[in-house]
């Protein structure tokens, strides 16, 4: 679907046209540099290449015999001992050796027996026929070799990441600068939690549920605010907040309303990109930029006020926005799952992003999606792992297929 049918506020455009508008001339920050230990969660800012091998050395998969194979199937003398961390003396023609996991191999032996399989009596183990030339021996730079890239620029630092380059005697390593957030909520009747609410009004509940979603997607948060339904106050903290931030993300406020002042500011400051998508929901949501007093710019987001609006407004469009600016291509598209439909639902001119939970069955997985999906209703969020995208002016009937994005994965 490239283009929808518009209402009395004109077209509303297609999520790739928002894509392309949002990530244009985005550029990835500069690097720091940070102990390892500090770099848990960063996108790693160059590739880094090997100068080791992993394992350094052939060793022992096995607490057992190291041995030459063609020895294998009759008694041998055990003519040393081999623990890890000691260095391994050649064996001796005919013998075995004793050895522990992690042990290096000796010059001379090619395989390992594991101890279960060997009868030992006093200086002398009987080894079973039919070992073959290399078994239960890890090559040297079995998992890295030495000169070979490691990890490519771009990877995000989880676990295994971080033991990859610990491996490595790595201690600190380039990292790409978070992204600088300014999170704004408007609207007069938003209260933050810890003061008494007035008729009317209601607590704030935007700006933790973005806060975690833009941390998780790798953004430091340096400006929390709310903007008062004022448009003189509203270009004044927007002002403020494209000084200290990469990404202005203000929620609410962008719709038709009187004192919807978001869009004529980011107008009045710098420009607007876009706005109203052919979404549900999300439809009112603006993109733009607001420049900086000394050069540059920052990226405005303007989301929704609805709660789901906001939630899904960040996956779409803040998510792959942190990942242009972290250089980090697994945040660029959610991952799609193909999976049936457990509901019945019938959309109009805008493509739905329903919430639904995947269960992953023998005949593929299923998405069942949370009995109310109105754009106010956040616990349809709260157990949602992905969003079941259906197409404008479509039906589907359970057991359908539908295309879901993952919510689940990196970031
Ligand atoms: N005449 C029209 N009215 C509306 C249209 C339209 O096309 N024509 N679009 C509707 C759609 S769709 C959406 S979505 C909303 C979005 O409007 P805004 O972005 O201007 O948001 P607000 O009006 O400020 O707030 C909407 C709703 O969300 C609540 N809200 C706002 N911020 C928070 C927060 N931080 N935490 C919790 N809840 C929040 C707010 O109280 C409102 O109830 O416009 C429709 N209207
Ligand atoms: O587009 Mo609005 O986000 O449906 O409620």
């Amino acid at each position: 679907m490239d283009k929808a049918r518009g209402d009395k506020g004109g077209e509303l455009k297609p999520v790739s046209a928002a894509l392309a508008a949002l990530l244009a001339e985005v550029e990835a920050l500069d690097n720091e540099t940070l102990p390892l230990e500090q770099a848990a969660g960063r996108v790693l800012g160059e590739t880094v290449t090997a100068r080791l091998d992993v394992p350094g050395f052939d060793n022992s998969a096995m607490d057992g015999y190291a041995l030459d194979h063609r020895d294998a199937g009759g008694r041998l003398p055990i003519s040393q001992r081999i623990a890890a961390g000691t260095p391994a003396r050649p064996l001796a023609p005919g013998s075995c050796a004793r050895i522990f996991t992690g042990g290096e191999i000796p010059p001379g032996a090619d395989c390992v027996v594991m101890q279960e399989r060997v009868e030992v009596e006093g200086t002398t183990a009987w080894i079973p026929e039919g070992v073959p030339a290399g078994d239960n021996v890890r090559r040297r730079g079995r998992d890295v070799a030495s000169g070979a890239a490691v990890l490519e620029a771009g990877t995000r630092l989880e676990a295994a990441a971080l033991g990859h380059l610990a491996g490595q005697g790595i201690t600190e390593v380039a990292v790409r600068r978070r992204p600088r957030l300014a999170l704004l909520s408007t609207g007069d009747e938003i209260v933050d939690p810890g003061r008494p609410l007035a008729p009317g009004q209601l607590y704030n509940s935007n700006r933790p549920m973005l806060r975690r979603l833009l941390e998780r997607f790798g953004a430091e948060p340096v400006m929390m605010a709310s903007i008062p339904d004022d448009a003189a106050a509203t270009r004044r903290i927007l002002a403020e907040a494209a000084q200290a931030a990469d990404v202005v993300v203000t929620t609410g406020g962008v719709s038709v309303g009187e004192e919807d002042h978001i869009k004529a500011a980011v107008e009045a400051l710098g420009r607007l990109d876009l706005w109203r998508l052919a979404i549900r929901p999300g439809k009112p949501l603006a993109l733009g930029r607001l420049p900086r007093a000394g050069g540059g710019e920052a990226r405005f987001v303007g989301l929704p006020g609805n709660p789901v609006s906001s939630f899904v407004g960040a996956w779409l469009f803040l998510r792959p926005l942190v990942g242009a600016l972290l250089g980090c291509p697994a945040l660029a598209q959610l991952p799609e799952v193909p999976a049936r439909a457990d509901f019945a639902t019938r959309t109009g001119p805008r493509a739905h992003y329903m919430r639904v939970t995947l269960t992953f069955e023998a005949e593929g997985p299923r998405a069942r999606a949370f009995e109310d999906q109105n754009s106010a209703v956040l616990s349809s969020c709260i157990e949602a792992d992905a969003l079941a995208v259906i197409p404008a002016d479509s039906e589907v009937t359970p057991g359908d297929p539908v295309t879901c994005l993952w919510l689940g994965g990196v970031g």
